[in-house]
């Protein structure tokens, strides 16, 4: 059985189709990489997975039940732009999603409880490399700081599915590096499945065990909305080279385009 399974989902903001015919499946452990044009759904598709989009038709299902139409724990979500707490130190940031549910009306714990969600913070802070950073605030960190911040935020979830969106987007070339080792390793160890969007496709190809291409296949000139992408080109990674990869999807393309 499938994690999760895309059935025939199509969504559309009032006139303008989106997307259209997604059928995919994923399994357990995967890493989806998705590329496509600026605009064509991509981030859409991962809200709906995170459960703050719905479908306009067509359902997604997670262990074969419908997702839960809001977030949950099981699926944790980083964006380009840093989601931390600003006036929260880098272990408080981490903490403040168990102290909340711990104890719902304080927003804070005490004792035995406490010290066992730092605990549990500190694991995570050490694995994505803030040990030294842990009284740090947001303004003191660098970008690439910051999304190590988010990361950690989001594995003190344990959640099962990792959604990315263009998480590395605004960082500089050397630190996107590292952050591709981190990512990796975080993927390896917790056992994730990840879903990323990107705008580097050789990004998506170095991390990705499969690779999402969305497009649209069909086009009316006249009405350019009428139609939404889908993924043109599924394609499961193995060390391709980029060019053999880059090859097969410029084949697909040529054959698939249908002006109407
Ligand atoms: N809530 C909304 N209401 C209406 N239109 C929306 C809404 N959210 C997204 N859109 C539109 O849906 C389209 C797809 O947006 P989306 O952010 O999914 O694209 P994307 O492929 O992730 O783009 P990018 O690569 O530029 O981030 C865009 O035209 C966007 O303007």
């Amino acid at each position: 059985m499938s994690l999760l399974s895309i059935e025939n989902v199509w969504k559309s903001y009032g006139e303008v189709q989106i997307l259209e015919r997604l059928k995919l499946k994923v399994d357990e452990g995967e890493f989806v990489s998705m590329v496509g044009a600026s605009g064509c759904g991509k981030t859409t598709l991962l809200k709906m997975i995170l459960g703050s989009e719905t479908p306009t038709r067509g359902q997604i299902l997670l262990n074969n039940q419908p997702i839960a139409a809001e977030p949950d724990e099981q699926r944790g979500i980083v964006f380009q732009k840093y989601s931390v707490f600003p006036h929260l130190s880098v272990l408080q940031n981490v903490m403040i999603a168990d102290e909340f549910s711990a104890a719902r009306f304080l927003g804070r714990t005490f004792g035995k409880k406490k010290r066992a969600i730092k605990d549990k913070a500190m694991t995570f802070i050490q694995a994505v490399g803030l040990s030294h950073a842990v009284d740090k605030y947001p303004h003191q960190l660098s970008g690439g700081m910051q999304q190590r911040l988010a990361i950690a935020q989001a594995l003190m979830k344990s959640p099962k599915i990792l959604l990315l969106d263009e998480p590395f987007g605004a960082l500089d070339p050397g630190i996107r590096k590292d952050m591709h080792q981190l990512i990796r390793k975080v993927w390896k160890e917790n056992k994730l499945t990840i879903f990323m969007v990107t705008h580097d496709i050789q990004e998506g190809f170095e991390l990705g065990s499969r690779l999402w291409v969305f497009d649209k296949v069909r086009q009316d000139l006249q009405a350019p909305h009428a139609y939404g992408a889908c993924v043109t080109y599924d394609i499961q990674l193995q060390n391709q080279s980029t060019q053999q990869v880059s090859e097969i999807i410029a084949k697909k393309y040529t054959k698939e385009v249908i002006n109407i």
